[in-house]
């Protein structure tokens, strides 16, 4: 946990470096900061973020995880987030699948919906542990409000670069419209034998939504990057947030925008006897936008649809509908065999990479 010792991040791992994107700069909209952002968001799709201002939202956010995965298993499975697609309250370890095989996940964690938060005490979709509810108004709500503001000035960066309409991306994930878009504080235990080569704590996938704004400390988390074989790191920095594009984006930008793949395995060296923390915040669009590409908005993105005549960017599919289908068929209860799994892909472009 934040303010606790962390062993340092080893050198002897491969690792995939990414470009810094600087958030006071973006806000004053440098053209140098906004044309590597632009840079980022269109190849691997993942950059880190500094001075986001966020960091003491961040810690606060890490506690109250802390003080819920403290609650006895059986407190923290009355507010399971179950098998029919649903996304929001906890998650126990072994509850997904993380590939085609079957194998159970090694990760717990908590996601509160961003429209629970802001009702609050208004239920908007389910109710959560005491833990959350004590610090619905002094942390969560403000953590998300962060969140939701650092991703919407990226939204109408990339709204503006895509040659959309003035708020086209911004109508998309309207603040009032319910959505899944959500708080997620995630704990992987620390490995207590030597940590298995296999271990997988979170399968390989994209990120179902618009934006992800991402905090974490060990290492862990992993990327394939576009024409590679081999996984790499990313390796955590202080003080820097990991920002990533997920499908809803790539395929409203008709994947100009892209979302990689990636996963989480046990932190490398002497960071795996440690416990994992982590942090996401996700934007995605309201539960009523179907995910397709913008094309009647947009001659940049029509061009880009037509250059990629073997993809299809048109989805039939709501934003909600895609949501839960992915949430649903990760989960270990619904599974039948592979298919269930392969039914839980979203825009990944090698699955069999998992
Ligand atoms: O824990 C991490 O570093 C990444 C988590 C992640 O990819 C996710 O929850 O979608
Ligand atoms: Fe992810």
């Amino acid at each position: 946990m934040p303010g606790t010792f962390l062993p340092p991040f080893p050198d002897d791992v491969r690792v995939h470096p990414l470009l810094v994107v600087d958030f006071e700069l973006i806000k004053a909209r440098d053209q140098q900061e906004v044309k590597t952002l632009w840079e980022a968001a269109t190849s691997l799709g993942f950059w880190y973020l500094k001075n986001h201002g966020a960091d003491k939202e961040v810690d606060n956010m890490f506690d109250m995880g802390a003080e819920t995965m403290a609650l006895p298993l059986d407190e923290k499975m009355k507010f399971e987030q179950g098998d029919a697609g649903r996304s929001f309250g906890y998650k126990m370890a072994g509850g997904n699948a993380v590939d085609a095989s079957g194998k159970p996940d090694t990760v717990e964690f908590i996601n509160v919906s961003k429209d629970d938060a802001l009702s609050y005490p208004t239920i908007a979709h389910r109710t959560y542990p005491e833990t959350v509810n004590a610090r619905m108004e002094s942390t969560i709500v403000p953590f998300i409000r962060k969140s939701l503001e650092v991703n919407s000035v990226f939204l109408d960066i990339f709204n503006e670069k895509l040659g959309l309409p003035n708020g086209t991306l911004a109508k998309l994930h309207e603040i009032h419209e319910h959505s899944g878009s959500e708080a997620r504080c995630i704990r992987k235990p620390p490995s207590s034998v030597k940590p298995s080569p296999s271990e997988i704590a979170i399968g390989a996938h994209t990120d179902f939504g618009s934006l992800s704004f991402l905090h974490n400390r060990l290492g862990g988390l992993q990327v394939l990057p576009p024409g590679h074989e081999e996984w790499s790191y990313v390796k955590p920095l202080p003080g820097h947030a990991i920002c990533n594009v997920g499908d809803a984006l790539s395929l409203f930008s008709g994947g100009i925008l892209q979302s990689n793949i990636h996963r989480v395995v046990p932190p490398p060296g002497i960071q795996s006897n440690y416990e994992r923390w982590s942090l996401v915040f996700f934007t995605r669009p309201g539960n009523s936008q179907v995910l397709r590409a913008l094309v009647e908005s947009s001659s940049i993105i029509a061009d880009a649809v037509k250059q990629k005549p073997e993809k299809s960017f048109d989805t039939n599919s709501t934003s909600a509908q895609w949501f839960a289908r992915r949430i649903k068929n990760q989960r270990m209860k619904n599974r039948t065999g592979p298919e269930t799994w392969a039914a839980s892909r979203g825009t990944e472009h090698t699955p069999t990479k998992a």
